[in-house]
């Protein structure tokens, strides 16, 4: 693939909620290794958007081409397996499991061994769950979780059980991933600390990052290029400071 070629492409794509239309005519281009901040005002379709990619909505019309395929009418179980994760408004964590076994969920899509290697307990299969311990002891470490590793996860503070949720989103592994207002409840360190991470998971990890955010301070520290939806579409697109002085982009939150 070309570095000119889009690593995701969404391509006119829309969804009806009954009459509402939530996306509209809605493309927007994801370049291999950029941080792409999205807002918009509430009900822009930030979040609907984010379920088309990830194929909990079905579009009514349109393409979404990842890495040049054409994913948006495959199987949801299939999205995971590309190299796209993403994480939710409300985290989405087993309360009851610790930490650890979270983030060894995330792991999943590279399955769990044939039926025959788990009764056996072969030597292959040993070898892949220690794999799959070393890499999880690796995202542990990168965002600073062993003092939770053990703990369960309903007993932790807000702001940890969102970097839970991050930590299991990489250890899918993931060529892109999709934060879903990675900021919304943290303090302001915890926020920092975020942007820092973010960075990191951009430049040591390779990662391409696709972040829904309201918190302009992550935005602005972050993004190297921003996209603001209103309706269902995209209103303007550019740098933070571009998109933040556009007048639409203004009067569209005025009007929110
Ligand atoms: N499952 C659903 N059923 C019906 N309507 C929905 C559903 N999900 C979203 N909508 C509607 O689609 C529109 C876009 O919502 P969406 O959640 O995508 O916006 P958003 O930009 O993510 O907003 P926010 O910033 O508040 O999270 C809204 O009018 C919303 O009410």
């Amino acid at each position: 693939m070309s570095s000119a070629t889009p690593l995701l492409e969404i391509d006119k794509v829309a969804l009806h909620f009954g009459g509402l239309a939530a996306i509209s005519d809605l493309s927007i281009s994801v370049n291999s290794g950029e941080v792409l901040a999205v807002i918009g005002p509430n009900g822009a379709g930030k979040t609907s958007m984010l379920n088309l990619v990830t194929r909990v909505f079905d579009a009514s019309r349109g393409s979404i081409l990842f890495k040049g395929e054409d994913i948006a009418r495959l199987p949801r179980a299939r999205i995971a397996h590309l190299g796209i994760a993403r994480t939710f408004q409300n985290i989405e964590l087993f309360d009851a499991a610790s930490v650890l076994d979270n983030l060894l969920l995330g792991r999943h899509r590279f399955g769990a061994g044939a039926w025959w290697q788990q009764v056996l307990r072969t030597p292959a299969l040993t070898r892949r769950e220690e794999a799959h311990r070393a890499r999880v002891e690796e995202v542990i470490e990168f965002l600073d979780l062993s003092p939770w590793r053990n703990a369960p996860v309903a007993g932790l503070p807000y702001g940890v059980r969102k970097v839970v949720e991050l930590g299991r989103a990489l250890c899918a592994e993931p060529e892109i991933l999709f934060l879903d207002e990675p900021a919304s409840g943290l303090n302001p360190e915890e926020s920092r600390d975020l942007a820092f991470w973010i960075d990191d998971i951009r430049s040591d990890l390779g990662i391409t990052v696709v972040m829904i955010e309201h918190d302009m301070a992550l935005v602005n520290a972050v993004a190297d290029r921003v996209i603001c939806m209103a309706q269902g579409r995209v209103l303007a697109q550019g740098t933070a400071a571009e998109v933040q002085a556009h007048p639409d982009v203004i009067s569209a939150y005025l009007g929110a």
